[in-house]
């Protein structure tokens, strides 16, 4: 196996879905069914929350949900679990700032996509040099999802990024949705990251695809 390239990363992050069992009102296997029928790229299994399942509940629910992306060909992102990620034999992992160290992620995971959370330019050049193959640039908008999220931030940290001559593959995260994502792309993202406006649609199939035709439109 060879590390995912620049390019390829870019067209995995156009419409990233991610999503956990505390995130749904349906059946999450039917959440993700409609959100691949729907165009998603790229999906990130996120089990956190109050009511989230732990131990082998966890591990059986991300292989229903993993054989489900592997029947549609859409790569499985574990977050935060290394160990999961490597016991399922996921595509990847996406880590926080307060998750173990990029650097020691990269070496558990080999070639492995690996995601990194940044807020700044000095995270966003940091994770590079450990090895990340992507940035989540976010809260772009407000979101009542991360309980710990920070303020808002826009689009700013993005623009830095490419006003620098920067070329990691990006995507915005935090409170978007088909009509607020047009700014993500136009300041030099590479695709949006989203939970609620796919998880909790009363038709994710059809949220999914808003997305994935309005990201498809800007190019
Ligand atoms: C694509 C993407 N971007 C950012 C995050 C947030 O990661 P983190 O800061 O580690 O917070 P948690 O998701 O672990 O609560 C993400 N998961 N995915
Ligand atoms: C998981 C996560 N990380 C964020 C960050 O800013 O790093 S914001 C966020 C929650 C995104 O959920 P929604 O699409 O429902 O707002
Ligand atoms: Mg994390």
């Amino acid at each position: 196996m060879t590390r995912i390239s620049t390019k390829d990363m870019r067209d995995l992050l156009r419409v990233y879905f991610i999503m956990g069992s505390t995130n749904c009102q349906l059946d999450p296997k039917h959440v993700l069914e409609q959100a691949i029928k729907g165009g998603i790229s790229l999906f990130q299994f996120r089990e956190k929350g109050n009511a989230a399942f732990t131990d082998e509940e966890k591990f059986h629910f991300a292989q229903v949900l993993q054989s489900i992306c592997k029947k549609h060909m859409i790569p499985f992102i574990v977050n935060d679990d290394v160990e999961l990620a490597l016991a399922l034999n996921a595509d990847g992992v996406h880590i926080g700032q307060d998750d173990e160290s990029a650097e020691a992620v990269r070496r558990k995971i080999g070639d492995k996509i690996l995601g990194v959370s940044t807020h700044n330019l000095i995270e966003v050049e940091k994770a590079i040099a450990e090895g990340a193959d992507y940035v989540g640039i976010g809260p772009i908008y407000s979101t009542e999802t991360k309980v710990d999220a920070k303020a808002a931030q826009g689009t700013k940290l993005i623009l830095e990024v490419r006003n620098k001559g920067i070329n990691v593959p990006i995507v915005g995260i935090g409170g978007i949705t088909s009509e607020n994502a047009a700014p993500v792309m136009k300041s030099g993202g590479n695709g949006v990251s989203v939970i609620t406006a796919i998880s909790l649609s009363a038709d994710p199939a059809k949220s999914a695809r808003e997305l994935k035709e309005l990201i498809d439109s800007l190019g």
